[in-house]
């Protein structure tokens, strides 16, 4: 119940107006139920209601009676039947406008939900993001949501069915007050006996949650994994790994099953059972009259029914419960790791770039320590060196994903740490070491979506990263759909759709990570080339293994294990 306090206190207008459309929904319902007890003596005794031969009237039947009085309608049969049609059909509208409420608040709260753990995480710091498993995330974005908005649901019916219960026996009080009273007592404690079922879902339903998160982690890891394993003929570990968490979570849902059909069998059996004794006991030990007694039936009845709905709809708002705090948990996690946006200062690169005294390790693992670099602008810079000395790890300390423990990172002269880092990052254009390509068209994964793109910039971007020529040849051009991650184009081609969108805003610093790695060497001359000639208007920094931009850098820093760092051109 926590959960729907929570959300009643972020949706309270959308949680205010569903609870006023419920009681008065609930009201008209009492109204209707009530118009019961004159119909049936009316239709028993063929006789005006309040005059039945066996009790005089109980002061529900005598209020509906004043009632109809005050509205001018005459007491028979007809008109009292036409009072609970017109009491159910505002039940009906009422209860429609609460559901219709409920629906949009629980697709609110997904949407709501998905944008917060993606805003977040996207906020949140490079080494943070780093540690989250992308199938945990996705999981969390699709299934965890889902969950949570239908917990949502289950707590907003739950609550209907309360309070639908609550005037059905507010109704039987009206009519008998110890008939009434024994049956609650008799409620709770069936109800009470059940519980233990609901906190067995509940169990089932937190280990559901971390099952689900630790299996989509396995099965995104795994499926972007396919080719190798395809390639090897080990798809049975894929299987064999998958297998184990999928067999844990058929265990937490069969639990889940079982103990939702128990619960169901149970109260069902133990109302019928109760409400058979009470009738036998009012007709044969207390004699009362058969249409107080059939009034309590349906009231009693119907209050039991619900309290066992309550109880079932509670049961399954525990199975989503887990979902929704682990989902918070991931949205919390994510906001205490915001990444530090910097002091401000607008930046400017005229001069260059300069990495002074630079220290850094990661989790106390050295990579730098004293580190120099200068990367002046308007010229190409090349990092070379072995695998592991730290090349990548400088250029994550420029674009201030890293932080230095020591030193400083300035561009014309300003500390990183003082400049607004969003602004600078606005003046980069990055081409990482893994092209990953959008499953959508080429001017698509160009333009990233952006509509203020035209083609014509984008057939400008392709053209100076050596694509273009490609690109016309297919024949839907630029709208050619790339396939998943860009699985239609080669490893060269990708690369240079990936060039062409680091191209496409024009960056006064561009950042190449091995980004010619799977070119052949006409296309990484070619794009040599065409980096020669971007000299002139932008500042190049690139990782490279292979010699032709190393050949065509102004300067080269060769990085050598243990952090040394020596300047070759
Ligand atoms: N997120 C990380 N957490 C811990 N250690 C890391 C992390 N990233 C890199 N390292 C370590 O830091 C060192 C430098 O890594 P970096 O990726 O910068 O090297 P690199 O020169 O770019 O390597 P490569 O040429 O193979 O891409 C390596 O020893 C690596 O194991």
């Amino acid at each position: 119940m926590r959960l729907m306090l929570n959300l009643f206190r972020a949706y309270p207008l959308a949680s205010f107006l569903m609870l006023v459309a419920l009681l008065l929904s609930g009201l008209a319902e009492g109204l209707g139920l009530s118009a019961l007890l004159p119909v049936l003596k009316v239709a028993l005794y063929h006789n005006e209601p309040g005059s039945g031969p066996q009790e005089p009237p109980g002061e529900l039947e005598l209020m509906v009676l004043d009632l109809l009085a005050w509205l001018g309608i005459p007491p028979t049969l007809g008109p009292l039947l036409l009072l609970i049609v017109v009491a159910s059909t505002f039940k009906a509208l009422l209860l429609l406008l609460a559901q219709r409420q409920v629906g949009y608040t629980a697709a609110q709260l997904a949407t709501d939900l998905r944008l917060a753990v993606l805003r977040h995480m996207m906020r949140s710091r490079w080494a943070f993001f780093l540690h989250q498993p992308v199938g945990k995330l996705t999981n969390t974005m699709a299934s965890e949501a889902q969950r949570a908005s239908d917990a949502y649901v289950n707590g907003a019916t739950a609550i209907t069915f309360l309070i639908q219960s609550l005037v059905y026996a507010g109704v039987a009080v009206a009519v008998s007050w110890r008939a009434a009273l024994v049956s609650l007592i008799a409620g709770v404690l069936i109800i009470g006996g059940s519980h233990f079922l609901v906190r067995i879902t509940r169990r089932a339903g937190r280990k559901q949650t971390q099952l689900m998160i630790s299996l989509m982690s396995r099965l995104t890891d795994t499926l972007q994994s396919v080719k190798p394993l395809k390639a090897m003929a080990r798809e049975e570990l894929a299987d064999r790994v998958l297998n184990l968490e999928t067999n844990k979570l058929n265990k937490a849902l069969r639990r889940q099953v079982f103990s939702a059909a128990a619960l169901n069998s149970a109260q069902d059996l133990m109302f019928t059972a109760f409400i058979a004794l009470g009738v036998y006991l009012a007709l044969e030990q207390f004699s009362m009259d058969l249409a107080t007694v059939m009034v309590l039936v349906v009231a009693l009845g119907r209050a039991f029914s619900f309290l066992g709905k309550v109880q079932k709809q509670y049961q399954k708002l525990m199975q989503g419960e887990s979902a929704y705090w682990s989902l918070l948990d991931t949205i919390d996690q994510a906001r205490r790791a915001e990444e530090p946006l910097g002091g401000g200062a607008e930046p400017v690169l005229r001069q260059g770039i300069r990495f002074e005294q630079v220290d850094f390790a990661y989790d106390g693992h050295p990579v730098f320590s004293g580190l120099d670099l200068d990367i002046p602008v308007n010229s190409i810079t090349t990092l070379i060196g072995p695998s592991g000395s730290g090349k990548t790890t400088i250029i994550d300390l420029l674009i201030g994903l890293l932080r230095p423990g020591v030193g400083e990172v300035r561009i014309d002269g300003m500390a990183l740490d003082q400049l607004d880092l969003k602004a600078w990052r606005r003046k980069i254009g990055y081409v990482p070491q893994e092209t990953v390509l959008l499953h959508d068209s080429i001017l698509h994964n160009v333009t990233l979506g952006d509509p203020d793109i035209d083609e014509a910039r984008v057939i400008q971007a392709l053209q100076d990263a050596g694509a273009w020529e490609f690109v016309e040849g297919l024949p839907e051009g630029i709208h050619t759909q790339v396939g998943e991650r860009g699985g239609r184009l080669s490893g060269g081609q990708r690369q240079r759709i990936a060039i062409a969108r680091a191209l496409i805003n024009r960056p006064q610093l561009l950042i190449l990570d091995e980004a010619t790695s799977a070119l052949d060497p006409a296309s990484e001359q070619a794009i040599v080339a065409t980096l020669r000639e971007l000299r002139t208007r932008l500042t190049i920094l690139a990782i490279s293994h292979n010699t032709a931009l190393a050949e065509a850098a102004d300067r080269v820093y060769r990085l050598e294990p243990r952090g040394r760092v020596e300047l070759q051109a």
